[in-house]
């Protein structure tokens, strides 16, 4: 049994919409215990959820070009971790949103990618080619925003969680699968010796 643990934050409800997509696929493989956790109000029961955890999901709203604060305080709460290097060798993965179709979340995903690197763990990059980009493509593509680091989304300025875009959702969900794929396969073989 691999567990896999996604550790987001939201402020509006839109972010939490894809932390759930991505939850989704996750659980869509067998033998994987998934878990949200919502990094703002994270508990001492969390902490432990995320330390026993084979692979961790990190994902937050883009905020003036960068991950929110309060994904940014969890980050420093971690540091405990950091010195100890407790989550050393676990996989993690990212995921953004913005309401631009850039939004310049690619800087968002890139200090999560920079904060598992911080903490020794092995990114996992989503894995997809992009879509929406030939004449024949749609915004229905899977990856429609063309990113390879993690799942990138995009709810407008004027919507609610409930208009997620279902392009958006599915890139998440198949993050999540792809993560808990490689974490089952993981937990089923011995883990090298750190080195
Ligand atoms: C303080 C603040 C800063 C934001 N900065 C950006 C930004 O740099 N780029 C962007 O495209 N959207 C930006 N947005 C829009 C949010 O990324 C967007 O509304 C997102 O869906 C919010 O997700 P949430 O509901 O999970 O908090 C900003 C929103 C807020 C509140």
């Amino acid at each position: 049994m691999a567990s896999v643990v996604i550790a987001y934050f939201s402020g509006f409800g839109h972010t939490a919409r894809f932390a759930e997509a991505v939850r989704d696929g996750a659980a869509s493989v067998a033998d994987t215990e998934v878990h949200l956790v919502a990094v703002d109000t994270v508990t001492e029961e969390q902490w432990l959820l995320l330390d026993s955890a084979d692979a961790v999901i990190f994902g937050s709203p883009t905020y003036l070009g960068d991950v929110a604060a309060k994904f940014k305080g969890f980050m420093e709460q971690s540091s405990r971790r950091w010195k100890s290097q407790t989550w050393a060798d676990k996989l993690a993965a990212g995921f953004v949103n913005s309401g631009a179709k850039s939004g310049d979340k690619l800087h968002a995903l890139q200090t999560l990618s920079l904060f598992a690197a911080q903490h020794s763990m092995l990114w996992v990059s989503l894995g997809l080619l992009p879509g929406w980009n030939a004449s024949t493509a749609s915004e229905f593509d899977l990856n429609r925003l063309g990113v390879w680091l993690g799942a990138a989304a995009q709810s407008n300025s004027d919507e609610g969680p409930e208009a997620a875009h279902p392009a958006d959702l599915a890139t998440c969900e198949h993050l999540g699968r792809r993560v808990a794929q490689q974490a089952t396969h993981r937990a089923a073989v011995p883990v090298p010796v750190r080195g």
